[in-house]
């Protein structure tokens, strides 16, 4: 198995006194689809933005070998403009800034780069659509182009699919195995579909709490496992 792409170590996080991660441990290695799951609450969300950076954890560390990318439950693209140029959004700050201002500018290179990256997620042929009129499915795929051309090792999914019809969630979950198996990125998703979880993911690691209950190969990864991360807090 290769180096973790992402470490997490000791993550300590509280709001307003109340304490949200306790101690956290999560690795994701390259190659690997891992999948986080648990109650509403427990802190996955957190774990995540602390890894990229969105929060500032009060205690541990967090490394990133390489770049990380995020990809959200809502869909942040601009509707109205192509699937395309949503995708090089995500290589903007590789451009001077009269160019990243202006779609008309960005480089010939960059497009193809673009394209390359819709093609990975199946949707060359959706490139000149408008975001907003592609399906919820679709648009998280162009999502995860996105973070493809701001050309992320590590991506971290929160809830991708917690939005989408079961079929296009089949489709996505499939499409981050797939990034992570054929592509060595390391994919970390939230998710609140177990079953999703035991077919894609490599592993899973289960939270309660704030605090890691779990962390197994998702082939061994039982019913009781999983019914143990969603008991009511009084009769853990
Ligand atoms: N910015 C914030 N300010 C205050 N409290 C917060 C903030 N962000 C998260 N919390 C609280 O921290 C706890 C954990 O939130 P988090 O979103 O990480 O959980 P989660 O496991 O991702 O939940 P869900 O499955 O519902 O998305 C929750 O009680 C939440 O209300």
């Amino acid at each position: 198995m290769s180096e973790a792409a992402l470490v997490i170590r000791g993550l300590r996080k509280s709001y307003s006194g109340r304490q949200v991660l306790d101690s956290l441990d999560l690795d994701v290695r390259s190659g690997e689809l891992v999948a986080l799951l648990g109650a509403n609450g427990c802190g996955k969300s957190t774990a995540l933005r602390c890894a990229v950076g969105l929060e500032t954890p009060d205690g541990g560390t967090v490394r990133v070998d390489g770049r990380p990318a995020m990809v959200f439950q809502q869909i942040h693209l601009v509707r109205r403009r192509s699937a395309i140029d949503n995708v090089c959004a995500g290589a903007l700050g590789r451009l001077p800034l009269r160019r990243s201002l202006t779609p008309a500018l960005f480089p010939r290179e960059l497009r193809e780069e673009a394209m390359a990256c819709l093609d990975r997620v199946g949707l060359a042929d959706r490139a000149a659509e408008r975001a907003g009129r592609l399906s919820g499915g679709q648009q998280q795929r162009v999502a995860i182009a996105r973070a493809l051309c701001q050309r992320a090792n590590v991506v971290l999914a929160d809830e991708p699919v917690s939005a989408l019809d079961p079929s296009a969630a089949e489709q996505v979950v499939a499409l981050l195995a797939d990034l992570a198996h054929q592509r060595g990125l390391a994919v970390g998703a939230v998710l609140h579909q177990p079953a999703l979880a035991r077919r894609h993911a490599d592993r899973i690691v289960g939270m309660v709490a704030g605090r890691v209950v779990l962390d197994s190969p998702a082939v061994a990864v039982g019913d009781a496992d999983v019914d143990a991360l969603y008991l009511p807090a009084v009769t853990r």
